[in-house]
């Protein structure tokens, strides 16, 4: 699908989606409950299907190892690894896009060293054995995906574990949500804040009843709106949430400022996009974008993306190896086409940073929204945003 913006600033108010992280957390823990949960505020965006698809899969009954059809949804991949061994003994695991490509070596170490096995190929990876409980090491900047896996798996096995990171954690708000969410479903795992985990064994998930909450990393598009000059009023968030892309909140506040602005984003790399949004309309100013290595390895290298599409569109940024320098302007010149690069945050970017384009901006493959925002271009409708659509 195509969307075609005419540019123009949005007014009203908008409440953000579920969020896609709390929600993905919440549903693999109700499903390794020993009873019925309920859980409120499910949005069907493509990444949470693929986590209800999966643990439809490992649950169901059957001899072999399950087959697992993650989309492109690499928290449902790496949290479910683990989960698998421990259920299932292992699992097949597929994926769409560029979800296969992304590293799961702190995976493969870990069964190297106590051999499981595993293998990938054609696009399947088959992972088999038996978890055991003991000390599982592995580095703390690669993804925190890894990291949540083992913390969901961990406790049900028949003794205690530790989890040891041989580089400091990034992306730590996801361990706390992770923690948090453990927590609610009665299953302790002790962190020192630092590079160590205690997870005692013979653990139970109970079964609870709980409500997702409003998505802090989809709101940061509505807040870039509103930095770019669009008078919204942004609801329904929790403002003592356990989500890390809270952090929007202060960075906002720093981009008003005038002056040079060095954003660190080690510890939210999802707000990225809108982020550099922000700042490519940030006239007259420059924002360094730092600590910002593994956005390349998201749904779409994401530090090149954001460069080429901004740049696309008129802005001003430079791409270096792990951060981005960008030189904010008043306008954007738009009329132009720009490829969503298959990646949700890169298409919501560019539909915001069109708001503030002179001509109209037109997003290739606008359709991939969905997979965490499957009505983000109904919002931006009801907000007076306008475009058309051709598929
Ligand atoms: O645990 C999670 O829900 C997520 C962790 C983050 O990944 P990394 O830990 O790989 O940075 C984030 O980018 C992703 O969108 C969601
Ligand atoms: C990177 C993302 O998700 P995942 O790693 O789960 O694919 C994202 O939503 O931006």
């Amino acid at each position: 699908m195509n969307v075609t913006i005419t540019p123009g600033l949005l007014a009203g108010a908008i409440t953000p989606p579920p969020s896609k992280s709390q929600a993905h957390r919440l549903l693999i823990a109700a499903a390794l409950g020993t009873g019925e949960s309920h859980i409120e505020n499910l949005a069907h965006s493509q990444d949470i299907d693929a986590t209800l698809r999966c643990m439809a899969a490992l649950k169901a009954p059957g001899d072999g190892l399950p087959e697992l059809d993650c989309g492109e949804s690499g928290s449902t991949l790496r949290f479910l690894i683990p989960v698998a061994l421990a259920l299932r003994g292992g699992g097949k695991f597929t994926g769409h896009g560029r979800l296969m490509e992304r590293p799961q070596e702190p995976y493969f170490a870990i069964f190297r060293e106590k051999g499981i096995s595993y293998e990938q190929r054609d696009g399947v990876l088959t992972v088999r054995g038996r978890l055991s409980p003991g000390d599982y090491t592995l580095p703390g900047d690669v993804s925190s995906q890894f990291v949540t896996g083992l913390l969901y798996a961990l406790p049900l096995l028949e003794g205690d574990s530790r989890i040891l990171l041989t580089t400091p954690l990034e992306s730590r708000g996801y361990i706390d949500m992770t923690l948090d969410a453990l927590e609610q479903f009665g299953v302790k795992a002790a962190y020192d804040g630092d590079r160590a985990f205690q997870v005692p064994g013979n653990q139970s998930y109970r079964p609870r009843d709980l409500t997702i909450e409003a998505d802090w990393s989809n709101a940061a598009f509505w807040y870039a709106a509103q930095f770019v000059g669009c008078d919204l009023e942004i609801g329904g968030l929790n403002a003592f949430s356990a989500q890390g892309d809270m952090r929007i909140v202060p960075y906002f506040v720093k981009l008003q400022g005038k002056g040079p602005v060095d954003l660190d984003v080690s510890q939210c790399p999802d707000l990225v996009p809108p982020l550099a949004a922000m700042a490519a309309l940030r006239g007259g100013e420059i924002t360094r974008i730092v600590n910002a290595a593994r956005l390349r390895i998201k749904e779409s290298d994401r530090l090149t993306a954001v460069t080429q599409v901004l740049n696309a569109l008129g802005g001003r940024v430079e791409e270096h190896e792990d951060h981005l320098v960008i030189h904010g302007m008043d306008h954007l010149a738009g009329n132009v086409t720009v490829s969503g690069h298959n990646d949700h945050r890169i298409a919501m970017m560019a539909a915001i940073a069109a708001i503030r384009c002179q001509g109209p901006v037109t997003i290739t493959g606008a359709e991939c929204v969905k997979k965490s925002y499957p009505d983000f271009w109904e919002d931006y409708r009801s907000l007076g945003g306008r475009y058309t659509c051709d598929t």
